[in-house]
């Protein structure tokens, strides 16, 4: 199938739809949790009141001129200075409301707000639910399996961990809750467990998404990864900075391995994981591609050279996914192989769909005729792999 370069990109001017509910209805409710979270001083509150205005109806700003991005972030609005957010792509609208979001709360500013990740409490609360101590156990588990069965379960649990993102939960309150589908929407693990297969090792880049729920199973695929030979090396990709609301960053790392070594059950994992970063076997990146606009079709050299000398890449999760085959209205048939064609080396993507974005589903319009819902609401999920 040919490949429409000229897929349009997914905007959020069509009121009511699911990307203008995004800037319209979410980015204000994660303010507002910000903003009630932590004692900020006036001046960035009134920040904050400012942001929640720009979300909500303001047009594209430059970011202030002494910010320490402020050239890239100069470069990439150019295009869309002076639109309204709600006209320019949904993936830029949503990584520049981040970016600002930053900003208002002195994230990058000299004094006592520096450094301070907004998500935390959301992220803490999560991570102290006594509920994920059977999920923990669960984990755990997979290291018993027979070795044939342990990716398949490692792959189940890393890819519904994205089901339910902090940021999904706060519009959606119910998709913590709701039952996943059983089947997948596009299934190439075959082609995944061919690549992976025990004793094979090299290196694979595992680009993380969200922290807490997903980032533990994604941590028991580590282990399975590294344990069985299909990987000699693991690359763990993290957000260098707090991003989305639940994205996964170095010190979410920390205090995963944290909460897995304070059960018992699965202490033994936190403790593999432990000795594969000692060792290097595991290895943390954070590179600042994560936090741009950008998508993988615009990998900046040094990162794409990591993917290119992996024998695999597996990207986690929505906000990657739509980054991965470009946040276009593609038809839903058309081949994953021919949107990712660019990627340098091999790629697997598991994702739950959260996002209007869809490719390598040519059964999509029957899935339709039952309503949308399946392609936004994380019920369903799909592994894609590109050799
Ligand atoms: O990347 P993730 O965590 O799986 O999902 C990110 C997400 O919650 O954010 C966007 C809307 O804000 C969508 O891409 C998706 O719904």
């Amino acid at each position: 199938m040919q490949v429409d370069p000229g897929a349009p990109p997914i905007l959020s001017n069509v009121p009511g739809s699911f990307t203008w509910k995004v800037l319209h209805e979410r980015h204000p409710a994660i303010i507002d949790q910000v903003a009630a979270a932590f004692p900020y001083p006036p001046h960035i509150r009134a920040a904050l009141d400012r942001l929640r205005r720009d979300a909500v109806s303001g047009v594209v700003e430059p970011l202030p001129a002494d910010a320490h991005d402020a050239a890239d972030w100069t470069r990439w609005s150019a295009p869309y200075l002076g639109m309204s957010w709600y006209d320019v792509p949904f993936l830029w609208a949503e990584n520049y409301f981040y970016r600002r979001l930053l900003d208002a709360i002195g994230y990058f500013r000299p004094g006592p707000w520096r450094g301070l990740d907004p998500f935390e409490p959301q992220k803490n609360a999560e991570l102290a639910d006594p509920a994920l101590d059977a999920d923990l156990a669960g984990l755990a588990r997979i290291a018993d399996l027979p070795p044939d069965e342990q990716l398949t379960a490692a792959v189940d649990a890393a890819l519904w961990g994205n089901r339910a993102d902090l940021a999904t939960r706060l519009s959606d309150p119910e998709a913590e809750h709701r039952k996943h589908a059983s089947d997948l929407v596009a299934d190439d693990s075959a082609a995944l467990h061919e690549i992976l297969a025990p004793g094979t090792g090299g290196t694979v880049c595992l680009v993380a998404d969200n922290a807490g729920r997903e980032l533990l199973p994604d941590l028991a695929l580590v282990d399975v990864l590294l344990h069985g030979g299909r990987a000699d090396r693991v690359e763990l990709h993290l957000k260098p900075l707090p991003y989305f609301v639940s994205d996964a960053t170095g010190r979410d790392l920390l205090a995963c391995l944290h909460r897995l070594a304070a059960h018992e059950a699965s202490a033994p994992l936190a403790g593999r994981l432990r000795a594969a970063l000692g060792d290097g076997r595991l290895e943390l990146a954070v590179p600042g591609f994560y936090c741009t606009p950008l998508t993988y079709a615009e990998l900046p050299g040094g990162l794409a050279a990591r993917f290119r000398a992996a024998k695999l890449t597996v990207v986690k999760g929505d906000l990657h996914y739509r980054r991965l085959v470009g946040d276009r209205h593609w038809p839903a048939a058309t081949p994953f192989e021919a949107v990712t064609e660019g990627f340098p080396g091999a790629v697997a993507a598991l994702r739950t769909l959260k996002s209007e974005v869809l490719v390598g589903v040519p059964d999509a319009a029957a899935r339709d005729a039952a309503g949308e819902q399946w392609r936004l609401n994380g019920t369903h999920g799909l592994i894609q792999v590109r050799r």
